[in-house]
């Protein structure tokens, strides 16, 4: 395991203590969430059923024997746990390296507490250094593109990346996001997107942050 693994692994292992008994548990995407997945395998007695944001979490929480529930059917969800790509201080977000941000921004909206695990390379002064992912309709990636290069921003198709709702992303470079909330609306509103990765109108509630001096937590 290389170092930003353990680091990732001791982020997960510290947001344990939000999982309370026979609740609906938030489980989000990526490497990060992957290592708090492996770390449930011994608290899956505990997890009444969870509630997934893609196809490949999905896959791993019933590997392990946890049940997947339709957001539709939780009423409740207490806790959501994933990762991010970057945080500020402020615990906003720039998310969907994975390309799974859509789900992500709809269970983070339905859960009661938003709980982000992240290795310290992920913390930043200001957002926007790592290119924010939009999730588009196909037949309106051109014209998004175009609206996108009018707010300064280089977008870059994935080009052979299709996400679990059918669409494509847009990772657009060279954006300085000083107001997260602003650019996060002012995206979001152009037709064909179905949303971009800033979570700053429902940032994180906590970050848990591995670094070399051990967790910090905000
Ligand atoms: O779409 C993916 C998610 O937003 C991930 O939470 C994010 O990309 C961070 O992933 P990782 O934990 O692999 O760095």
């Amino acid at each position: 395991m290389d170092r930003q693994t353990e680091l990732k692994m001791e982020a997960a292992k510290a947001a344990l203590k939000y999982i309370q008994d026979d609740e609906i548990i938030g489980i989000g995407t990526g490497s990060t969430v992957n290592c708090f997945i492996e770390l449930l395998k011994e608290h899956t007695h505990r997890i009444k059923a969870a509630v997934s944001s893609s196809v490949a979490s999905t896959e791993r929480l019933k590997a392990i024997g946890i049940e997947v529930i339709d957001l539709n059917d939780a009423h409740d969800i207490p806790v959501y746990v994933d990762g991010a790509d970057e945080s500020n201080h402020q615990l906003q977000l720039i998310k969907g390296g994975g390309g799974a941000l859509s789900r992500e921004k709809i269970i983070a909206a339905a859960a009661q507490k938003f709980v982000c695990i992240a290795d310290e390379s992920k913390y930043v002064e200001t957002l926007g250094e790592f290119p924010l992912p939009i999730e588009v309709l196909p037949m309106a990636r051109s014209y998004v593109a175009r609206q996108i290069v009018k707010l300064g921003g280089d977008p870059c198709y994935r080009t052979g990346f299709v996400t679990d709702n059918g669409n494509v992303i847009l990772d657009v470079h060279s954006l300085e996001i000083t107001q997260p909330k602003i650019l996060e609306a002012e995206i979001n509103q152009i037709t064909g997107v179905v949303t971009n990765g800033l979570f700053a109108q429902r940032p994180a509630d906590h970050l848990i942050l591995a670094t070399e001096n051990g967790i910090k937590e905000f």
